[in-house]
């Protein structure tokens, strides 16, 4: 037995001792500590439930209701077309959430959560379309079993299953979402890395082109081209041009695990898109990002990586499961990632930190 297996041993027998958690709850100087960790504990077990009063928060609407100004409970009931008692239950555990607040005078406003949520549009929508990851979480055992995929998420992201590339209906929903999220991304990556460096950028699996337009307004001068598969680049096309950045964006459609991909760039983007594929397509395409790019072009790969410190519960955790249940991809830690480029031929591989690496980690890789 090595010492970090007889370290475990021991801290865990005394962790799981009722009469060691008894004394710690009641002795002054462990108390905080215990409290702490059976608070911890306690949302772990209730996440399903907090889950659930924010859905009901964003679908009823009520947030946004709330940021216009306080409201009695009555007024919220006819707002959200609940009967009062109701609203004040929603209200209550919402308040305990910290997403509302009750004011002295008995009228309901934003909670400081709830206020910083709706500071983040993307947030709203991700949690709009969570009732698909919790229809197929429903049974996690039986999805661990048959490897994931098959389910309400599986067919949401149709290219995750099926091999043809989709028509405009199959990509609209995840496309739309993808672009309503893209600011919780495209910050960060425009804070951390001077993209005017660069003459030509290529992103890769680029949506509707959302990450594309943050980016040309922080580089005037860049040349800009995004590709997707044809239905989605029909999408970015429209979309590209009603945001007024139409005119620098080029769009080319086609597979990045079919086709090649196009020169004269000289950095190429993958924005929340290698953590969709299992590990021979990733490897696939990061070969055909490394042959497409010139001698010293770049890569510039930014999505959340698992084992990310102070935000470990929404890699292996939170996107493990969601891509199991959309039936493909893992979420990668950056050293995985980085290994990964390496193995293709890209060097000077480093990380730059963002100011919010829950949202997105980001990794640098040279030809
Ligand atoms: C002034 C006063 C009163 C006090 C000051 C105190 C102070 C400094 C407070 C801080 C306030 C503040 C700045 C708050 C900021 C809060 C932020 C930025 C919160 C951000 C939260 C982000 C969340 C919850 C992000 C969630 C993202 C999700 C769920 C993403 C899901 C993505 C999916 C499903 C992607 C799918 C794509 C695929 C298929 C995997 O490729
Ligand atoms: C999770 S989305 C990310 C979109 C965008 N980069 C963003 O962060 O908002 C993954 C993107 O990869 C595209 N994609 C998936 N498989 C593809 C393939 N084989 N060839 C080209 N694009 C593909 C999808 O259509 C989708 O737009």
């Amino acid at each position: 037995m090595n010492w970090q297996e007889r370290w475990t041993g021991w801290r865990n027998r005394i962790l799981s001792d009722p009469g060691f958690q008894h004394w710690a709850a009641r002795l002054w100087m462990t108390r905080p500590v215990a409290r702490m960790r059976a608070r911890r504990i306690f949302d772990l077990v209730a996440g399903f439930a907090y889950s659930q009063v924010l859905d009901a928060c964003i679908r009823s609407r009520l947030l946004d209701r709330l940021a216009e100004g306080p409201m009695t409970s009555r007024a919220v009931a006819a707002a959200t077309d609940l009967p009062e008692a109701g609203a004040e239950r929603l209200l209550r555990a919402a308040a305990a959430l910290r997403l509302t607040e009750r004011l002295d005078d008995g009228r309901w406003t934003l909670g400081s959560d709830g206020a910083a949520l709706r500071g983040n549009g993307g947030i709203a929508d991700m949690v709009a379309h969570h009732h698909l990851l919790y229809a197929d979480l429903a049974d996690p055992l039986a999805l661990l079993r048959r490897g994931g995929g098959g389910g309400a998420l599986a067919r949401y992201w149709h290219y995750a299953e099926d091999v043809g590339q989709g028509d405009g209906d199959q990509v609209a929903p995840y496309s739309a979402l993808m672009a309503a999220s893209q600011p919780l991304i495209a910050k960060q990556v425009i804070d951390a890395y001077r993209f005017s460096r660069h003459r030509r950028m290529l992103d890769v699996g680029g949506g509707q082109g959302a990450f594309l337009c943050a980016v040309a307004a922080a580089a005037p001068a860049l040349e800009l081209a995004l590709f997707d598969l044809p239905a989605v680049g029909v999408r970015a096309r429209q979309a590209c041009d009603s945001a007024g950045c139409g005119d620098r964006v080029t769009i080319h459609g086609g597979s990045f695990l079919a086709d090649p991909l196009p020169q004269g760039y000289d950095l190429i983007t993958l924005v929340r898109v290698l953590h969709d594929h299992d590990d021979d397509p990733a490897m696939f395409l990061l070969r055909s990002i490394h042959a497409a790019l010139p001698p010293a072009g770049r890569l510039l790969l930014a999505e959340p990586m698992a084992r990310t410190r102070g935000a470990e519960p929404a890699g292996d955790a939170y996107f493990g499961l969601y891509l199991l249940a959309m039936g493909s991809g893992r979420p990668r830690s950056f050293e995985e990632i980085a290994g990964m480029a390496k193995a293709v031929g890209f060097r000077r591989i480093r990380r730059i930190r963002t100011a919010m690496p829950l949202t997105t980690s980001i990794l640098l890789a040279e030809r």
